[in-house]
């Protein structure tokens, strides 16, 4: 008997949660209403981010990855979902192999599963330049001054394809994240929003992060987050090269030999179950 409806598969990574549409198999168009219908926790399938597997038609990669937001917008990056959509190109014997590039908004990825089941993402060279995040500052700086409310913060911008910035806290288990994170996320000087992390150093080699994500919200897990942190981190000479970083849901190992370098992200992945929607 044929089956009806759209086939997808609830996946996530540290509990930052997809579905993953194979757009190659069947026909998906992602409008930003089936995608917020969709991301409904209460009368969808309910998740942080869709990802949407297609053909790269510019061969440039094996696939093309497309991320929405539950809030319907369609954004360039999206590091926890590429260790699972690794997995799901693989799972779903439509990957060449263990290695996979794909094509983002952001740009080319290189994804590489492990023997043991975790999957390192290149997550390409983080960029600084106000432009390139986009930032409106004067110039690149190490970190800058944001004003919200009247208030004064010292924050690190950065791209990771997407828009990051990162705030040093003492305390995570305390930081405003669900305050500052939406009044920064909507801040006029950045155009395009942006994902807010808040990190506390715990040691040169260890940090503890909790992202308000754009288009999302707090989630318990933000791997382009994660690499935001690391980088800005890394480029005020707070952090080493390898850096353990704790999300609320699990951890991650994020890599960076530095400036010009692409910075590694290597984490899990877990399937959840498959299913099929009207
Ligand atoms: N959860 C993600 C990031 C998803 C996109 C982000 N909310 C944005 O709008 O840029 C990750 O693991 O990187």
């Amino acid at each position: 008997m044929e089956q009806k409806g759209l086939k997808f598969t609830k996946m996530h990574g540290l509990g930052n949660d997809f579905a993953v549409i194979d757009g190659i198999g069947q026909h998906f168009e992602p409008t930003p209403e089936r995608v917020r219908k969709l991301a409904d926790r209460h009368r969808g399938i309910g998740f942080d981010q869709l990802l949407l597997v297609e053909q790269d038609m510019d061969e440039l990669a094996d696939f093309r990855y497309r991320i929405f937001n539950a809030d319907g917008g369609e954004v360039e990056q999206c590091g926890n979902g590429a260790r699972c959509f690794a997995r799901f190109v693989v799972d779903h014997g439509l990957a060449p192999g263990p290695e996979i590039r794909v094509m983002t908004l952001g740009g080319l990825m290189r994804l590489r599963l492990e023997p043991d089941g975790q999957v390192c993402v290149d997550m390409g060279v983080p960029r600084f330049a106000p432009e390139q995040i986009p930032f409106d500052a004067p110039a690149r700086a190490h970190t800058y001054i944001l004003e919200v409310d009247g208030e004064r913060y010292e924050v690190g911008a950065v791209s990771m394809g997407n828009p990051h910035v990162v705030l040093l806290v003492d305390d995570i288990e305390t930081a405003p994240v669900n305050i500052l994170g939406p009044q920064i996320e909507a801040h006029p000087r950045f155009p395009r929003r942006v994902n807010v992390g808040f990190m506390q150093i715990v040691s040169p080699r260890h940090v503890r992060v909790r992202v308000f994500e754009r288009g999302a919200g707090e989630t318990q897990a933000c791997g382009s987050g994660a690499c935001a942190a690391v980088a800005v981190g890394r480029d005020n000479g707070w952090l080493e090269e390898s850096v353990a970083v704790d999300l609320t849901g699990g951890g991650l190992m994020i890599r960076w030999e530095g400036e010009g370098k692409s910075l590694k992200m290597t984490g899990p992945v877990s399937t959840v179950y498959e299913g099929r929607v009207a």
